[in-house]
Protein backbone atom coordinates (compact mmCIF):
# COMPACT_ATOMS: atom_id res chain seq x y z
CA UNK A 1 0.00 0.00 0.00
CA UNK A 2 2.24 2.37 -1.29
CA UNK A 3 2.46 6.28 0.65
CA UNK A 4 -0.19 4.58 3.41
CA UNK A 5 2.29 5.36 6.07
CA UNK A 6 3.00 8.81 4.87
CA UNK A 7 -0.92 9.52 4.45
CA UNK A 8 -0.80 9.28 8.26
CA UNK A 9 2.79 10.84 9.39
CA UNK A 10 3.10 14.48 10.66
CA UNK A 11 6.20 15.88 10.41
CA UNK A 12 7.51 17.87 13.54
CA UNK A 13 10.84 18.93 13.07
CA UNK A 14 13.21 16.87 11.74
CA UNK A 15 10.97 13.52 13.06
CA UNK A 16 8.10 11.63 11.04
CA UNK A 17 5.21 11.25 13.97
CA UNK A 18 2.85 8.25 13.57
CA UNK A 19 -0.59 9.63 14.26
CA UNK A 20 -3.46 7.56 15.87
CA UNK A 21 -6.34 6.69 13.19
CA UNK A 22 -8.83 6.37 15.56
CA UNK A 23 -9.12 8.39 18.92
CA UNK A 24 -11.25 7.69 21.88
CA UNK A 25 -10.76 10.42 24.74
CA UNK A 26 -13.29 9.05 27.89
CA UNK A 27 -15.71 7.97 26.30
CA UNK A 28 -18.90 6.84 27.80
CA UNK A 29 -22.29 5.54 26.18
CA UNK A 30 -24.97 4.88 28.70
CA UNK A 31 -28.12 2.70 26.96
CA UNK A 32 -31.51 3.23 28.56
CA UNK A 33 -32.47 6.01 31.55
CA UNK A 34 -33.24 6.22 35.04
CA UNK A 35 -33.30 2.49 36.83
CA UNK A 36 -32.41 0.61 33.76
CA UNK A 37 -29.69 2.51 32.55
CA UNK A 38 -26.48 0.14 31.23
CA UNK A 39 -23.29 2.11 31.62
CA UNK A 40 -22.06 -0.14 28.88
CA UNK A 41 -18.47 1.98 28.68
CA UNK A 42 -17.49 4.32 31.59
CA UNK A 43 -14.90 6.90 30.05
CA UNK A 44 -12.44 4.96 27.95
CA UNK A 45 -9.55 6.79 26.53
CA UNK A 46 -7.77 4.57 23.57
CA UNK A 47 -5.12 5.59 21.08
CA UNK A 48 -5.28 2.94 17.66
CA UNK A 49 -1.93 3.30 15.88
CA UNK A 50 -1.51 2.84 11.91
CA UNK A 51 -0.19 -0.20 10.79
CA UNK A 52 -1.31 -2.69 13.62
CA UNK A 53 -3.38 -5.57 14.51
CA UNK A 54 -5.05 -4.74 18.10
CA UNK A 55 -7.11 -7.31 19.89
CA UNK A 56 -10.00 -6.56 22.49
CA UNK A 57 -10.60 -9.00 24.68
CA UNK A 58 -13.14 -8.95 27.70
CA UNK A 59 -16.20 -11.23 29.23
CA UNK A 60 -19.50 -11.46 27.51
CA UNK A 61 -21.18 -7.62 28.81
CA UNK A 62 -17.75 -5.96 29.07
CA UNK A 63 -18.28 -3.68 26.47
CA UNK A 64 -16.52 -4.46 23.21
CA UNK A 65 -19.07 -4.67 21.07
CA UNK A 66 -19.58 -0.92 22.16
CA UNK A 67 -16.35 0.22 21.98
CA UNK A 68 -16.31 -1.21 18.43
CA UNK A 69 -19.37 0.55 16.95
CA UNK A 70 -18.46 3.44 18.82
CA UNK A 71 -14.92 3.77 17.10
CA UNK A 72 -16.20 2.84 14.10
CA UNK A 73 -19.19 5.41 14.07
CA UNK A 74 -21.78 3.30 14.32
CA UNK A 75 -22.67 4.45 17.33
CA UNK A 76 -22.39 7.87 19.30
CA UNK A 77 -20.95 7.99 22.80
CA UNK A 78 -22.88 9.54 25.70
CA UNK A 79 -20.25 12.10 26.30
CA UNK A 80 -16.40 12.10 25.47
CA UNK A 81 -14.51 12.49 21.96
CA UNK A 82 -13.88 10.05 19.01
CA UNK A 83 -11.47 10.99 16.13
CA UNK A 84 -11.22 9.41 12.98
CA UNK A 85 -8.21 10.26 10.98
CA UNK A 86 -8.26 13.23 12.03
CA UNK A 87 -12.13 14.00 12.51
CA UNK A 88 -14.21 14.42 15.13
CA UNK A 89 -17.48 12.31 14.45
CA UNK A 90 -19.58 12.60 17.78
CA UNK A 91 -20.28 16.13 15.95
CA UNK A 92 -21.03 14.82 12.25
CA UNK A 93 -24.44 15.42 10.73
CA UNK A 94 -25.36 11.42 9.13
CA UNK A 95 -24.50 11.76 5.58
CA UNK A 96 -21.47 13.43 6.43
CA UNK A 97 -20.65 10.42 8.43
CA UNK A 98 -21.96 8.05 6.13
CA UNK A 99 -19.42 9.60 3.95
CA UNK A 100 -16.58 9.21 6.10
CA UNK A 101 -17.31 5.84 7.23
CA UNK A 102 -17.25 4.52 3.68
CA UNK A 103 -13.95 6.46 2.92
CA UNK A 104 -12.41 5.09 6.17
CA UNK A 105 -13.81 2.21 7.27
CA UNK A 106 -13.82 -1.58 6.67
CA UNK A 107 -16.04 -4.15 8.43
CA UNK A 108 -15.25 -7.69 8.95
CA UNK A 109 -18.52 -9.58 10.83
CA UNK A 110 -19.08 -12.98 12.91
CA UNK A 111 -21.73 -13.52 10.44
CA UNK A 112 -20.01 -12.66 7.25
CA UNK A 113 -22.93 -10.06 5.88
CA UNK A 114 -22.61 -10.85 2.56
CA UNK A 115 -25.55 -10.31 0.10
CA UNK A 116 -26.70 -13.74 -0.72
CA UNK A 117 -28.19 -12.55 -3.76
CA UNK A 118 -24.90 -11.02 -5.27
CA UNK A 119 -21.65 -13.25 -6.72
CA UNK A 120 -18.64 -13.46 -4.80
CA UNK A 121 -17.22 -10.98 -7.17
CA UNK A 122 -19.87 -8.44 -6.56
CA UNK A 123 -20.22 -8.94 -2.72
CA UNK A 124 -16.06 -7.94 -2.76
CA UNK A 125 -16.96 -4.58 -5.25
CA UNK A 126 -20.19 -3.69 -3.25
CA UNK A 127 -18.36 -0.85 -1.13
CA UNK A 128 -16.17 0.52 -4.08
CA UNK A 129 -19.72 0.28 -6.22
CA UNK A 130 -21.75 2.06 -3.74
CA UNK A 131 -19.16 4.42 -3.81
CA UNK A 132 -19.05 4.99 -7.51
CA UNK A 133 -16.03 3.76 -7.72
CA UNK A 134 -14.19 0.85 -10.02
CA UNK A 135 -10.64 -0.79 -7.91
CA UNK A 136 -7.56 -1.30 -9.43
CA UNK A 137 -7.77 -4.40 -11.74
CA UNK A 138 -4.58 -5.05 -11.05
CA UNK A 139 -4.68 -4.87 -6.85
CA UNK A 140 -8.63 -6.66 -7.67
CA UNK A 141 -6.83 -9.58 -9.06
CA UNK A 142 -4.04 -9.40 -6.31
CA UNK A 143 -6.11 -9.21 -3.28
CA UNK A 144 -8.40 -12.40 -4.87
CA UNK A 145 -5.50 -14.36 -5.04
CA UNK A 146 -4.10 -13.39 -1.59
CA UNK A 147 -7.57 -14.34 -0.37
CA UNK A 148 -7.82 -17.99 -2.32
CA UNK A 149 -11.12 -17.11 -4.29
CA UNK A 150 -9.87 -17.38 -7.59
CA UNK A 151 -12.32 -19.57 -8.96
CA UNK A 152 -15.24 -18.85 -6.47
CA UNK A 153 -15.66 -15.54 -7.91
CA UNK A 154 -19.21 -16.10 -9.54
CA UNK A 155 -20.41 -17.91 -6.69
CA UNK A 156 -23.09 -17.12 -4.49
CA UNK A 157 -22.39 -16.92 -0.94
CA UNK A 158 -24.87 -20.33 -0.15
CA UNK A 159 -22.34 -21.92 -2.48
CA UNK A 160 -19.53 -21.07 -0.13
CA UNK A 161 -18.34 -22.61 3.15
CA UNK A 162 -17.80 -20.40 6.07
CA UNK A 163 -13.99 -19.86 5.72
CA UNK A 164 -14.94 -18.89 1.82
CA UNK A 165 -17.69 -16.69 2.65
CA UNK A 166 -15.53 -15.22 5.40
CA UNK A 167 -12.27 -14.67 2.87
CA UNK A 168 -15.02 -12.52 0.87
CA UNK A 169 -15.91 -10.19 3.54
CA UNK A 170 -12.04 -10.35 4.20
CA UNK A 171 -11.21 -8.97 0.09
CA UNK A 172 -14.61 -6.89 0.37
CA UNK A 173 -12.76 -5.06 3.51
CA UNK A 174 -9.69 -4.65 1.98
CA UNK A 175 -11.14 -3.69 -1.54
CA UNK A 176 -11.16 -0.24 -0.54
CA UNK A 177 -7.89 -0.03 1.31
CA UNK A 178 -9.73 1.92 4.54
CA UNK A 179 -7.97 3.55 7.17
CA UNK A 180 -8.94 0.92 9.27
CA UNK A 181 -10.96 -2.33 9.25
CA UNK A 182 -12.92 -3.45 12.34
CA UNK A 183 -13.73 -7.01 12.98
CA UNK A 184 -16.17 -8.42 15.76
CA UNK A 185 -15.64 -12.13 16.37
CA UNK A 186 -14.29 -12.87 13.10
CA UNK A 187 -13.58 -16.90 13.72
CA UNK A 188 -16.09 -16.74 16.12
CA UNK A 189 -18.36 -18.90 13.18
CA UNK A 190 -15.73 -20.80 12.34
CA UNK A 191 -13.97 -24.36 13.04
CA UNK A 192 -10.28 -23.99 14.42
CA UNK A 193 -8.34 -24.67 11.41
CA UNK A 194 -10.44 -22.39 8.91
CA UNK A 195 -9.97 -19.63 11.78
CA UNK A 196 -6.07 -19.84 11.58
CA UNK A 197 -6.32 -19.77 7.95
CA UNK A 198 -8.46 -16.33 8.12
CA UNK A 199 -6.43 -15.18 10.73
CA UNK A 200 -3.51 -16.20 8.72
CA UNK A 201 -4.76 -13.58 6.55
CA UNK A 202 -5.58 -10.76 8.55
CA UNK A 203 -2.18 -10.86 10.06
CA UNK A 204 -1.20 -10.95 6.14
CA UNK A 205 -2.85 -7.75 5.32
CA UNK A 206 -1.24 -6.10 7.91
CA UNK A 207 2.24 -6.68 7.58
CA UNK A 208 2.10 -6.61 3.97
CA UNK A 209 -0.32 -3.58 2.88
CA UNK A 210 0.39 -2.50 6.54
CA UNK A 211 -3.70 -2.41 7.05
CA UNK A 212 -4.68 -0.71 10.72
CA UNK A 213 -7.14 -3.88 12.03
CA UNK A 214 -9.27 -3.69 15.20
CA UNK A 215 -10.70 -7.62 16.01
CA UNK A 216 -12.96 -8.05 19.21
CA UNK A 217 -12.01 -11.75 19.94
CA UNK A 218 -13.03 -14.08 22.69
CA UNK A 219 -10.26 -16.35 21.47
CA UNK A 220 -6.87 -15.95 22.74
CA UNK A 221 -5.27 -17.59 20.20
CA UNK A 222 -6.92 -14.77 17.86
CA UNK A 223 -5.30 -12.13 20.47
CA UNK A 224 -2.04 -13.57 20.24
CA UNK A 225 -1.52 -12.47 16.20
CA UNK A 226 -2.30 -9.14 17.54
CA UNK A 227 0.61 -6.30 18.16
CA UNK A 228 -1.60 -5.11 21.40
CA UNK A 229 -4.71 -6.86 23.40
CA UNK A 230 -6.59 -4.68 25.48
CA UNK A 231 -8.79 -5.88 27.88
CA UNK A 232 -12.45 -4.84 29.19
CA UNK A 233 -14.16 -5.09 32.18
CA UNK A 234 -17.68 -3.74 33.15
CA UNK A 235 -16.90 -0.73 30.40
CA UNK A 236 -13.38 0.18 31.18
CA UNK A 237 -9.98 -0.71 30.19
CA UNK A 238 -8.29 -2.75 32.98
CA UNK A 239 -5.13 -3.87 31.09
CA UNK A 240 -3.38 -3.78 28.21
CA UNK A 241 -0.38 -5.57 26.67
CA UNK A 242 2.03 -5.56 23.12
CA UNK A 243 2.33 -8.67 21.42
CA UNK A 244 1.96 -11.71 23.70
CA UNK A 245 1.48 -15.57 23.62
CA UNK A 246 -1.19 -17.45 24.04
CA UNK A 247 -0.26 -18.78 27.63
CA UNK A 248 0.03 -14.85 28.94
CA UNK A 249 -3.03 -13.89 27.16
CA UNK A 250 -4.65 -16.95 28.83
CA UNK A 251 -3.06 -16.05 32.22
CA UNK A 252 -4.24 -12.35 32.67
CA UNK A 253 -7.67 -13.32 31.68
CA UNK A 254 -7.32 -15.95 34.26
CA UNK A 255 -5.72 -13.31 36.97
CA UNK A 256 -8.18 -10.41 36.08
CA UNK A 257 -11.02 -12.75 36.21
CA UNK A 258 -12.31 -11.93 32.47
CA UNK A 259 -13.68 -14.95 31.87
N1 LIG B 1 -28.97 -1.56 22.69
C1 LIG B 1 -28.75 -1.81 23.99
N2 LIG B 1 -29.66 -1.45 24.93
C2 LIG B 1 -29.41 -1.68 26.24
N3 LIG B 1 -28.31 -2.25 26.73
C3 LIG B 1 -27.37 -2.62 25.84
C4 LIG B 1 -27.53 -2.43 24.43
N4 LIG B 1 -26.43 -2.91 23.80
C5 LIG B 1 -25.62 -3.38 24.76
N5 LIG B 1 -26.18 -3.21 25.99
C6 LIG B 1 -25.57 -3.57 27.29
O1 LIG B 1 -24.31 -2.92 27.37
C7 LIG B 1 -23.34 -3.78 27.98
C8 LIG B 1 -22.17 -3.98 27.02
O2 LIG B 1 -22.62 -4.70 25.88
P1 LIG B 1 -21.68 -5.13 24.67
O3 LIG B 1 -22.55 -5.77 23.65
O4 LIG B 1 -20.87 -3.97 24.27
O5 LIG B 1 -20.75 -6.21 25.37
P2 LIG B 1 -19.72 -7.25 24.70
O6 LIG B 1 -18.50 -7.21 25.54
O7 LIG B 1 -19.59 -6.98 23.27
O8 LIG B 1 -20.50 -8.62 24.93
P3 LIG B 1 -20.46 -9.99 24.06
O9 LIG B 1 -19.07 -10.54 24.20
O10 LIG B 1 -21.49 -10.85 24.76
O11 LIG B 1 -20.84 -9.65 22.66
C9 LIG B 1 -24.07 -5.07 28.32
O12 LIG B 1 -24.49 -4.98 29.68
C10 LIG B 1 -25.28 -5.06 27.40
O13 LIG B 1 -26.37 -5.74 27.96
Amino acid sequence: MEGYSNDHASVVGATAVQESVVEAIDVVRVYGEGDTAVNALRGVSVEIAPGRLTAVMGPSGSGKSTLMHILAGLDKPTSGSVRIAGTEITTLGDNDLTRLRRKHIGFIFQFFNLLPMLTARDNVLLPMTIAGEKPDDAYFDELIARVGLDDRLSHRPAELSGGQQQRVAIARALVSRPTVIFADEPTGNLDSRTSGEILDLMRGSVDEYGQTTVMVTHDARAAAMADRVLFLADGEIVKETGRTNQREILQIIDTLDLQ
